[in-house]
């Protein structure tokens, strides 16, 4: 709670300082001017943190959205004689629009190309700018009409100041909302691989647009507050050099830190300002070396503060103000125990189908790893699939999930065919999944994991959790993620940080995510995989406790004293092929399995 306090009374002394500065005299016009670039640049670097530090997608574009905010107000002011508040949604709308073609176009590319393309539509917009007769080429558009509110002019640096303030803490407020949502959970977790999102049902393509959208919108208002500052646009300050200069701002301030856009514009450009003064007096020469000074400064902080200065300021703060235990985020919701409960799937009926899987089969180039597999698993039954290493267990779940597409044959869920369709469109018809190698995002806190499994259940969208209109239905759905944390024994974990788990809680808490989307058919990969022999106890427990609600479960283990007294049907797989099938008892005794496998894990566990 004192960390809360210590952040809302921060917050509050930097707001109020903010608004002081030029009410005083005292305050040099220099002063201002600066931290009107540095209010301009956060804008942007805002967006970035969103799109780059936190979504994984980096841009070097951001400036060529700033150009197309500042070139729309001072086309539409000065030849149209629009209102420059009119030109502002203007701009928003076109913004949105190209950024939604070029993001639909370029999102799709992973790795490198990604950055490539931003690199590209960068410099085609820029030189469009400069090129565009009616945009004046390169002396581009002057005479543009200062802002004016309720008949107060916004004409000079000191008054227009409150406004790029203004916009700039908006944007805060509404990023961390966002941030702090059902959809912020799913764009953080883009940076999880798409796999893991989309087995949990988040559209990953549609987040991946809306957070482009977002920073390229965020990006024009700073365009258009920039035009009627200065009151004239040409094409240089939307160059490549100001898409990588914020960039740099992310970085330097902390990417995936909000607060950190701020901190880094003002880092970067107070830098820039102070080389520039000092260096030449220093050392007494006329050439530029300036930038070289500058560049080998921003080398040095990435290499000792990777992670940006943010962090390390917070950590600072904190420490001088002696407040221990940072666990508790500042964002950490109580869990409410009046909100409402989530809407729950009609179960089907006990011993009726759940799962048909006929005569699938998946090569890999010239190898078969799953080669004519057909099993059935009925409501309230656990169904083991057992194999040697390779065998092609976790292949089999990949292609009953919809993870990975099947070469052939046929897999239905709940009466309905489901091969051919993704991952996503899967797990909206009731199939909740672990992965065999632990899929956590492990920065976010244990809570927030196990709620990215409750994504489908409810229905909050971006406006909504940007203006905290989704405070009852995030109620619901982080009381939902308690509640089955507390069934998988993590209750005590609510508020850790996932990655600061042990690897047998980390696999719990996989469980407990997989619960939390209210599944028909539980896929379990390798769950004991790394638990102690109370834990796998607890954790059969757990499983026993599920079956008897009439809970489907699919199995892969390895733990054969775990599976055999677990399980009601085993599948035994080799070389990717069917080899048995049975009650545990009657695997027990197959010669085949015996030779195949069963005898090969005895003969291990003596050694
Ligand atoms: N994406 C892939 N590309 C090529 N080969 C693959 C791929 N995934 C799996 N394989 C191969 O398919 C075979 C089956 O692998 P799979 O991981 O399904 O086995 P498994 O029974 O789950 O093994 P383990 O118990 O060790 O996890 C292996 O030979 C593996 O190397």
């Amino acid at each position: 709670m004192r960390n809360r306090t210590l952040c809302r009374a921060t917050l509050c002394a930097f707001v109020l300082i903010l608004a002081l500065l030029p009410l005083s005299g005292a305050t040099p016009e220099f002063w201002i001017t600066q931290l009107n670039y540095i209010g301009l640049a956060s804008l942007v670097v805002v967006g970035l943190v969103l799109l780059t530090g936190v979504g994984g997608l980096t841009s070097f574009g951001q400036a060529a959205f700033v150009g197309i905010g500042a070139y729309t107000t001072a086309w539409l002011t000065t030849q149209a004689g629009w209102s420059p508040w009119l030109t502002l949604l203007a701009g928003l709308v076109i913004t949105a629009v190209l950024a939604w073609i070029i993001g639909v176009i370029t999102l799709r590319l992973s790795g490198h190309y990604l950055p490539l393309s931003t690199l590209a539509w960068c410099l085609s917009l820029y030189y469009l700018f400069g090129n565009l007769e009616w945009l004046g080429r390169n002396d581009g558009i002057s005479g543009i009409q200062p802002l004016s509110l309720f008949g107060w002019s916004l004409g000079s640096g000191r008054s227009i100041y409150y406004l790029i303030w203004f916009c700039v803490l908006l944007s805060v407020w509404a990023t961390l909302n966002l941030l702090g949502s059902r959809p912020g959970r799913a764009i953080r977790a883009l940076r999880g691989g798409a796999g893991m999102a989309e087995a949990f049902g988040v559209n990953t393509a549609a987040y991946k647009t809306v957070i482009f959208v977002y920073a390229a919108m965020l990006a024009s208002v700073s365009g258009w507050l920039y035009a009627h500052m200065q009151r004239a646009v040409s094409p240089s300050p939307f160059g490549l050099n100001y898409g990588i200069e914020y960039l740099f701002m992310a970085v330097v301030g902390g990417a995936a830190h909000v607060w950190g856009a701020i901190l880094g514009s003002a880092v970067i450009l107070g830098l820039k300002d102070q080389i520039q003064n000092i260096v030449p007096k220093l050392l007494d020469t006329s050439t530029n070396i300036e930038m070289i000074v500058f560049g080998v400064l921003l080398v040095l902080m990435l290499q000792y503060a990777a992670q940006g200065l943010w962090p390390g300021l917070s950590a600072f703060w904190r420490r001088l103000w002696r407040v221990r235990g940072t666990s508790l985020p500042v964002t950490a919701t109580v869990i409410d125990p009046a909100a409402a409960e989530l809407p729950c799937r009609v179960r089907p009926e006990k011993g009726s189908l759940v799962l048909e899987v006929d005569h699938i089969r998946k090569q890999f180039g010239g190898l078969v790893a799953v080669n004519d597999i057909s099993f059935r698993v009925r409501a309230g039954e656990i169904v083991g699939l057992i194999g040697p290493n390779g065998a092609g267990k976790s292949t089999t779940f990949n292609l009953v999930s919809g993870i990975l597409p099947l070469t052939s044959g046929e897999v239905r869920f709940l009466g309905q065919r489901i091969s051919g369709r993704s991952a996503r469109e899967i797990a909206q018809t009731g199939m909740g999944r672990t992965f065999q190698h632990v899929q956590l995002l492990p920065e976010m806190s244990v809570l927030e994991n196990v709620a990215l499994g409750a994504h489908l259940r409810s229905h909050v969208s971006v406006p909504a959790g940007i203006l905290r209109l989704d405070r009852a239905r995030e109620a619901s759905l982080l009381k939902e993620a308690a509640r089955q944390l507390e069934r998988v024994g993590l209750g005590a974990y609510l508020h850790e940080q996932a990655g600061n788990l042990a690897l047998g809680q980390q696999r719990l808490l996989e469980i407990a995510r997989a619960l939390a989307a209210d599944p028909v058919l539980l896929l379990l990969d390798e769950p004991a995989a790394g638990l102690r022999y109370r834990e796998k106890q607890e954790l059969a427990a757990v499983l026993s406790q599920l079956r008897e609600e009439g809970m489907s479960i699919l199995l892969v283990e390895h733990d054969m004293d775990f599976v055999m007294r677990l399980t009601n049907h085993l599948v035994v797989m080799d070389f990717g092929s069917w080899l048995a099938e049975g009650s545990p008892e009657e695997i027990q005794r197959h010669p085949a399995v015996l030779e195949a496998y069963l005898g090969g894990v005895e003969e291990g566990d003596e050694a």
